[in-house]
């Protein structure tokens, strides 16, 4: 079996505010491996986010081991090694939809051109290459910033809420987007989602309850 992509042992992440605490991710263990398809769900404020934010090496935790043995260490791991998609597309205005997807290829120093437009090809916007984010609707945009985090082939693609603003059609065209992508090149993907119809496209249901990551059994971190 290859190494796991992330190895948590015992994660915690707690925030101070004031003199009261959060504890938004109680102890979790868990891995995540190649070809994994996750799905994140929880209520509202139950910890999702924190626990995605940890994964994709934004966040450190309070306690226990965290590690992406495949993938070498935290600061190494974005744009090439992880893909994170977040709710809100963020694409730069003033560069066109290939330019936005070109960027992380072009800051990797890797060719671009033709992988930015294999991206898009993937989630379907090819045809809308040449055109500013202010002419796509919203389900178009995030399918461009999907494109975005694949063009530079990660292993692990993280998406928190990406579909959070869209309605159910549009929202299934992203999550064929992900899929497409997951499953021509083996990576894996976390998505954490209210919705239960693209949940139930994921292989593996996680489930956050009050911080607490309810999940099958981990590996203990070596
Ligand atoms: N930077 C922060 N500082 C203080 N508290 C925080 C911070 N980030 C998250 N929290 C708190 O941690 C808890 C978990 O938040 P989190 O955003 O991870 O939940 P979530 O399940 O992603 O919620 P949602 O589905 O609404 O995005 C909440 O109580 C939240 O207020």
């Amino acid at each position: 079996m290859t190494e796991p992509l992330v190895l948590a042992n015992g994660v915690t992440r707690r925030f101070r505010h004031g003199d009261g605490v959060t504890n938004a991710v109680l102890p979790a263990s868990f891995t995540v491996r190649d070809g994994d398809r996750i799905a994140l769900i929880g209520a509202s404020g139950s910890g999702k986010s924190t626990l995605v934010h940890l994964m994709a090496g934004l966040d450190q935790p309070s306690e226990g081991a965290l590690c992406w043995p495949a993938l070498g260490p935290r600061t190494s791991l974005r744009p090439e090694q992880v893909g994170v998609v977040f709710q809100t597309p963020s694409l730069i205005p003033t560069l066109s939809v290939l330019e936005n997807v070109e960027l992380p290829l072009l800051l990797a120093g890797r060719e671009a051109y033709d992988a930015a437009l294999a991206a898009l090809g993937v989630v379907g916007l090819a045809t809308l290459a040449d055109k500013l984010p202010d002419d796509l609707s919203g389900g178009q945009a995030q399918r461009v910033a999907i494109a975005r985090a694949l063009a530079v082939c990660p292993r692990l693609i993280l998406a928190d809420e990406p579909t959070g603003q869209l309605d159910q059609a549009t929202a299934a065209l992203v999550v064929d987007g992900l899929l497409a992508f997951v499953s021509s090149s083996n990576a894996a993907l976390v998505v954490a989602t209210h919705d239960r119809t693209i949940a139930n496209r994921m292989n593996t249901t996680w489930i956050m309850e009050h911080g607490n990551l309810h999940v099958a059994p981990a590996e203990a971190v070596a």
